[in-house]
């Protein structure tokens, strides 16, 4: 394919550094229309189901494809707001409130969102950086636990980008930040905060996306990587072991994932006489289908059912200040050292 035509450029272009926030994405709308290629985009990613090519395209287009679509969109349509999928609406926010606390730090740079999935796609979201002359680009990612499903997939849609461009920017990666003080600050200012508004519960569950438990024994280090975040997060918060649970959500397929598993965890704890559990999602910068319609809607329902009394989502990070604080910390400690022309 020839690289794309691009204006001569003059020899000394000033630098421009710029920052790519990029989130999974969503469908552009809760339809089953909407929500049938989004779906063929994300579960034919080789990154997210590592199941030989052929075999693969025979089941999802010939059986998942056929039937999720609607099932997922009536799930979305539970939580969609008037500005759109809350994955969105909160990445995008995320990603204005981080060029504003960059700036008033001073560092003038561009900070866009970009969606894996969906739009604005990472693509579209480079070519805008480029036209505006970003000679620099920072890729930082809404996932503070590496995995190949998410993080490296993010990296192939860069590398996808940088082979149809003849002059690059300069690109930096942030794989992971699971075990940043800064991060683990801020999820530990965000429960203190829901303990002081609703009191606190008898047990706290931190669920976690799971991924097929194949990808851990093949190399992956995800699963290490949430349970230290979860032990950082339970020290900052001064909890024993028997206060609380790592769990794994969003079982994909009838192969093992990593378990416990969120569901079948808070019915046993509902049936085992736990009255009121809080529950959160550390391994999710911004509230999104996975935690507000699975955890905060069908895991309550699944503790009431089987016993419990009370039931406490802790939301998301968001655009709660600590958070943005500490994306801004790890941003700049991942600009600097980026020399200035002489
Ligand atoms: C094989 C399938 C999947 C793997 C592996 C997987 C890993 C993974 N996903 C996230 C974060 C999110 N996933 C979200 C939705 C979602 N995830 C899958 C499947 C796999 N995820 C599907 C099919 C869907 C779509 C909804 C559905 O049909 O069930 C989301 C929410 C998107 C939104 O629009 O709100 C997030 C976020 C991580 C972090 C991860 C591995 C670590
Ligand atoms: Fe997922
Ligand atoms: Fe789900």
């Amino acid at each position: 394919m020839p690289f794309r035509d691009e204006p001569p450029a003059a020899p000394m272009t000033p630098e421009r550094t710029s920052v790519l926030w990029c989130n999974l994405g969503s469908p552009d709308e809760p339809t089953a229309r909407a929500v049938r290629p989004y779906l063929a985009d994300f579960l034919g990613d080789p990154r997210v189901v590592e199941i030989p090519r052929l075999l693969w395209a025979l089941i999802l287009h010939g059986i998942i494809l056929r039937t999720r679509p609607a099932k997922s969109a009536a799930k979305y349509a539970s939580i969609w707001t008037p500005a759109g999928s809350p994955l969105k609406v909160w990445t995008r926010k995320q990603a204005v409130l981080l060029a504003g606390w960059l700036g008033e730090r001073g560092h003038r740079l561009t900070v866009l969102d970009a969606m894996r999935y969906g739009q604005p796609s990472i693509a579209s979201r480079l070519d805008e950086l480029k036209a505006e002359g970003a000679t620099r680009v920072l890729v930082l990612q809404a996932y503070p636990q590496y995995s190949a499903t998410t993080t490296a997939s993010v990296i192939d849609a860069v590398n996808a980008w940088s082979a149809r461009v003849r002059r690059l920017p300069e690109l930096r990666f942030v794989n992971d930040y699971h075990d940043d003080p800064l991060y683990i600050d801020a999820l530990a200012q965000s429960v203190q905060r829901h303990w002081q508004h609703n009191g606190r519960g008898d047990l706290l569950v931190m669920s976690f996306h799971g991924i097929p438990e194949r990808n851990i024994r093949l190399g992956d280090p995800y699963q290490a990587q949430c349970l230290a975040t979860a032990r950082l997060l339970a020290e900052r918060l001064a909890l024993a072991p028997a206060q609380y649970r790592v769990t794994f959500q969003s079982r994909f397929g009838r192969a093992k994932w990593l378990e416990p598993y969120t569901e079948p965890t808070l019915r046993e704890l509902g049936a085992a006489g736990v009255s009121r559990v809080d529950v959160m999602c550390p391994g999710f910068p911004a509230d999104c289908l996975e935690t507000l319609e699975e955890i905060a809607m069908e895991g309550r329902e699944a503790f009431i059912a089987s016993g419990g009394k009370e039931f406490n989502y802790i939301p998301c990070l968001n655009d709660s200040p600590a958070w943005i604080t500490a994306l801004s910390g790890i941003a700049e400690r991942h600009l600097a050292g980026w020399p200035t022309r002489p």
